[in-house]
């Protein structure tokens, strides 16, 4: 076994005052890689191997025993979360003495520095557009050529998807010709990528428009040309490191590649199995060719696992082996035992956020807690429930856009019609979306009129030669007034079923190439949002308050709070325990790579559930759902695997892990399969009976048992 430790060859000094100062000490292979000085070298490891940590000793070790100047290391790394929790390892182990700045940056930023400085030189004006808002705003530009192309307002998720298509190109450094290879459900992708960058080296001449992959393939194309540039870099960074490398792109090995000769003081630390970001271009390939590019390099392995518990390394090294492309290593760890890792399975996800309340409740340090899931859509329902328990959470790399999705906007839109059935404003954002349909001339018509009748009626006489479609008016109008009788909950779900808005949702999903996956995860979001909520204003004001709560969540950083992240945003975190949740099939592995079939995509999911079990130090929770957002589903493939590898004493603590639901406590709201949305009245356990109250103003009193055994309620 590979233990520097134990090793009786006399200890490096260097060696020996990092273990005196920090308490760290290091087996043979760390104390390789930290004492590397001069040449490329790789460093291939597992999760908890200590990659970040040998690479802040490796920077101590240059300043405090090479005397190395502190503006000649350059510390590369994925985001800027990354860089920042890097740099505050680094002056939480050296912070002492080492008080000179050292560069901890993204690949990005200093892409920048590369392209700012040739712009200067230069004299010529350029202007980020990446995060700006305003027509000249990335997201502007893009949605303004999309609705050329499509002739119809591109939604914020498409958005998304193009600036990941067209970043792909640019990171994976492909030629235009290979563009419609791709396999983005994109319409017209190469026309619009050509209209954006002309726009870009146009529209604002002589100022030069940049997002922020432009800066990696402009910093390539300046270090390509200008050699005197390119030699100031490649004097000014004598070291260059990076960690996180198996999700550098091949434009940015490409521009590290160029300020790192001729010295070729390169190292590259990385592991295969954590490569994630496929979708934007990342180029773990770059890893294992890394001794054809560097001849000569040393190539170094760590495969002991510091972090985690001896249950929960067994389990993740044996999870990543079914992925045939990488680096068969063992990982392993002389870390004790601790629990078995636990796998349970909810009825809903209403019931896996009570469990996770109950467990995190006076749970101590919750700094050192972490709630993953795949996707930011399970944050929402989660979180509205973590504030109502008074549980102090950080969310990590939130991209909120839930709130201001047309969903969210045509929902409040429906309800606020109900209340105001004159306002033709009103009725115009929705008027697509309601069955029958309003056409733009019956609005001018409406708007002629200036509200001073009830739309739907008006419209309803306005075709009185129609009876069908007046006759559909006047049920509509009906269906409005129904509306602001009942609860908030109970209102959106009439909504999406009675006035059959998902069906038109889904029309326009199809039409504009949006997912209605998503459209139905919004909805039952809302839905989840509104539960328990008495009125229609007491429901738009929790959006309100939730997007503020959400805002300032994200500042919660370092205190005691429960982490909310996504797997992405969890890489190269740590937490003493760490749930996993909504392991379901279509979630992780995502509906896509599930539809695709392709090896290389699931292969990519599984990294991604890795990541996430990785992150966990002493125990490990697996959550999974039989109904997610309101549908039947399967649970996780993953976690079918994750069940066949435990141990049978782990399987047994798996079994014993189900919750059992708690009966629903007085002024809770239930949903009863055959009666709908109610109250509980009152409960009488020694009775075993529930009174509930029934949206239709009907009182029943429910056998408690019955409702359990048969699934006829679940609590909302
Ligand atoms: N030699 C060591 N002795 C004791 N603890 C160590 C040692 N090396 C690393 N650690 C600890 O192990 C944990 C994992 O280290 P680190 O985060 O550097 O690993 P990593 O390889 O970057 O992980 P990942 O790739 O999973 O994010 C940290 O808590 C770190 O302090």
């Amino acid at each position: 076994m590979d233990d520097g430790r134990l090793s009786c060859r006399q200890e490096h000094p260097f060696l020996a005052w990092v273990k005196k100062e920090t308490g760290i000490s290091l087996n043979s292979s760390q104390q390789q890689a930290v004492l590397h000085k001069d040449g490329p070298l790789l460093l291939l490891a597992t999760p908890g191997a200590g990659k970040t940590t040998v690479l802040n000793l490796r920077i101590a070790y240059l300043l405090l025993e090479h005397q190395a100047d502190p503006r000649q290391i350059l510390a590369l790394t994925f985001s800027r979360a990354a860089a920042r929790d890097m740099e505050a390892r680094f002056l939480n182990l050296f912070g002492r003495w080492i008080r000179q700045p050292i560069r901890f940056s993204t690949i990005h930023s200093f892409a920048y520095q590369v392209v700012a400085n040739y712009f200067r030189r230069r004299q010529r004006p350029f202007k980020v557009i990446e995060n700006e808002t305003g027509f000249n705003s990335k997201s502007a530009v893009l949605k303004s050529i999309c609705q050329r192309f499509y002739a119809a307002v591109v939604s914020e998720e498409k958005l998304e998807e193009l600036a990941n298509a067209i970043g792909y190109v640019k990171n994976a450094m492909l030629p235009l010709a290979d563009i419609d290879k791709l396999d983005f459900k994109i319409n017209h992708l190469k026309e619009i990528y050509l209209a954006y960058e002309q726009y870009k080296k146009t529209s604002n001449a002589p100022t030069v428009l940049l997002d922020f992959d432009d800066m990696l393939t402009l910093a390539h194309d300046i270090l390509e040309k200008e050699t005197g540039l390119l030699a100031f870099y490649q004097n000014q960074y004598r070291y260059i490191m990076t960690d996180e490398s198996q999700d550098t792109s091949l434009i940015q090995h490409k521009i590290i590649e160029k300020i790192a000769r001729p010295h070729d003081n390169l190292f590259m630390v990385g592991d295969e199995d954590q490569a994630i970001y496929g979708f934007r271009g990342a180029a773990p390939r770059y890893l294992l060719e890394f001794k054809q590019t560097y001849p000569g390099a040393k190539v170094i392995a760590m495969t002991e696992n510091f972090r985690s518990s001896q249950e929960i390394v067994n389990l993740t090294n044996r999870f990543i082996k079914a992925n045939q492309k990488r680096y068969a290593k063992e990982m392993f760890t002389r870390n004790a035992g601790h629990k078995p890792v636990h796998v349970c399975k909810f009825k809903h996800e209403g019931e896996q956020w009570e469990y996770l309340v109950r467990q995190l409740s006076g749970a101590g340090d919750l700094s050192q807690k972490a709630i993953i899931y795949r996707n930011n859509a399970s944050a929402i329902g989660l979180i509205n429930k973590l504030e109502q328990r008074g549980i102090p959470f950080y969310l990590r790399d939130f991209k909120n856009r839930f709130f201001n999705h047309w969903v969210v906007e045509d929902v409040l839109n429906f309800l606020r019609f109900s209340y105001n059935d004159k306002s033709t404003a009103v009725l115009e954002r929705i008027h697509t979306k309601l069955n029958p349909f309003i056409s733009k001339d019956d609005l001018t018509f409406l708007k002629g009129l200036g509200e001073t009748g009830i739309c739907l009626t008006v419209l309803a006489e306005r075709y009185a030669g129609d009876s069908k479609k007046a006759r559909g008016f006047l049920k509509l109008q009906k269906y409005f007034n129904q509306l602001n009788k009942l609860s908030p909950q109970w209102a959106i779900r009439f909504i999406r079923q009675e006035m059959k808005y998902e069906e038109s949702a889904e029309r326009i999903c199809n039409n504009l190439g949006y997912s209605f996956d998503n459209v139905k995860s919004i909805l039952a979001n809302l839905e989840h949002i509104a539960g328990g909520l008495p009125g229609h204003q007491e429901f738009a004001g929790r959006l309100k308050e939730l997007e503020k709560i959400m805002a300032e969540a994200q500042n919660n950083r370092g205190r005691n709070a429960v982490t909310l992240t996504t797997m992405h945003s969890a890489k190269g975190l740590e937490f003493q325990r760490v749930y996993l949740i909504d392991l379901v099939e279509g979630v992780i592995p995502g509906a896509e790579s599930i539809k695709k079939g392709n090896q290389d995509s699931l292969e990519e999911e599984r990294r991604l559930f890795y990541v996430g079990m990785t992150r966990a130090a002493r125990e490990l929770f697996l959550l999974t759902v039989e109904n997610y957002q309101q549908e039947q589903v399967q649970e996780s493939r993953f976690v079918k695997e994750v069940r066949q590898i435990l141990q049978p004493a782990d399987r047994a603590a798996a079994t014993q892990a189900q919750p059992v639901s708690k009966p629903p406590a007085a002024g809770m709201f239930v949903d009863h399969k055959k009666f709908g949305v109610g109250k509980v009245l009152s409960v009488n356990m020694g009775k075993d009976t529930l009174r509930v109250g029934f949206e239709n103003g009907q009182v029943k009193d429910l056998l408690y048992s019955v409702c359990v055994e048969n699934n006829l309620i679940r609590i909302l």
